[in-house]
């Protein structure tokens, strides 16, 4: 049996998954009790990024052998323990890379031109050309912290607008070939480097022990006033106390957050979100679109089937 527990391509799980013992229910993730007699059975699980694939639920799922992961991210996920107890696990690797690109380098654009939050001011009778007149990116410095697919797929795309690019990466040699690629050059960097320099800073690290608050008060104090920071890689590697003092400081441009230490925001986090300026929030969705739900869904399809089945996939 294959079990989905969060929401998915609906053809990919009808026509992909077709003849196969398959339960699909994207409330599962939030009705533990209903999910832990079909875990018996499982002998793939496909999750997003709420369900905690933890020793608890794996207890409960003697038969698993493949874990599906619609995304990248693999911080729900207990590696260790799926090891242990020789369970795959297979993330859509490159599926939504440009998904997340595009939402990097659309956002870093509102921000850097701020002008789109007029309509009130202009229906109210106001023309406020001078206090909308914002900053191209062309010719603006890209800092990208981790230099993996998602982070390249961005770079591409700030290269053909124009900008440089820097990228921290630490596990990349400095002769490694992927700062060369045709469409242009990456320039390795140091973080405070690179803080120091970019007028846009987006985050492309998984959240790890050494990832955490790796944004924090010194961090931001070591970016330019102006700049832009963007956080579409996982909540908790940015301090978002710091993130809100700074905005309203002024001594931080705009920021972006799409990913929270805490998900869903609850309603009192929320509120120290409240009237910040220049920032926009987003619920966890850069990677996720129309076009990168369907990439994502049948190449899980495609690995979980991979799994249970090598010699028919
Ligand atoms: O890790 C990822 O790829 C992103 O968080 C989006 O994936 P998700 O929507 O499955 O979490």
């Amino acid at each position: 049996m294959i079990v989905i527990t969060e929401f998915m391509d609906e053809a990919a799980v009808r026509e992909g998954l077709a003849c196969r013992d398959v339960i699909y229910d994207p409330s599962l993730v939030d009705r533990p009790e209903a999910l832990a007699p079909l875990l018996a059975k499982a002998h793939a699980l496909i999750v997003r990024n709420r369900t905690q694939v933890r020793p608890a639920l794996l207890d409960l799922a003697p038969n698993l052998r493949v874990v599906g992961r619609l995304g990248v991210g693999l911080d729900n996920i207990d590696m260790e323990a799926c090891k242990t107890r020789g369970i795959a696990v297979c993330p859509a690797l490159g599926a939504n890379d440009d998904s997340v690109a595009e939402y990097v380098i659309g956002t870093a654009m509102l921000l850097l031109r701020g002008a789109y939050q007029s309509n009130a001011a202009m229906v109210g009778g106001e023309w406020p050309r001078n206090r909308l007149t914002g900053r191209e990116i062309s010719g603006k410095v890209l800092g990208l912290i981790g230099f993996g697919g998602i982070a390249r797929a961005t770079a591409q795309r700030a290269v053909a607008l124009g900008m440089s690019v820097v990228a921290y990466d630490p596990f990349l040699s400095a002769d490694s070939p992927v700062w060369s690629q045709p469409w242009g050059k990456a320039t390795p960097s140091s973080l405070d480097d690179l803080l120091a320099k970019s007028d846009l800073v987006s985050l492309h690290v998984p959240l790890t022990d050494d990832t955490r608050r790796m944004i924090d008060t010194d961090a931001i104090a070591k970016m330019r006033d102006d700049a832009i920071l963007i956080n579409a890689a996982r909540g908790g590697v940015v301090d978002e106390a710091a993130v809100i003092a700074a905005l309203k400081a002024g001594t931080l441009g705009g920021a972006a957050l799409d990913v929270f230490e805490a998900e869903p925001l609850k309603a009192t986090a929320g509120a120290d979100f409240a009237d910040v300026p220049n920032l926009v929030l987003t619920p966890h969705i850069a990677g996720v679109t129309v076009e990168s739900n369907d990439r994502v869904s049948w190449l899980t399809v495609k690995n979980v089937l991979q799994h249970l089945e090598p010699a028919q996939a």
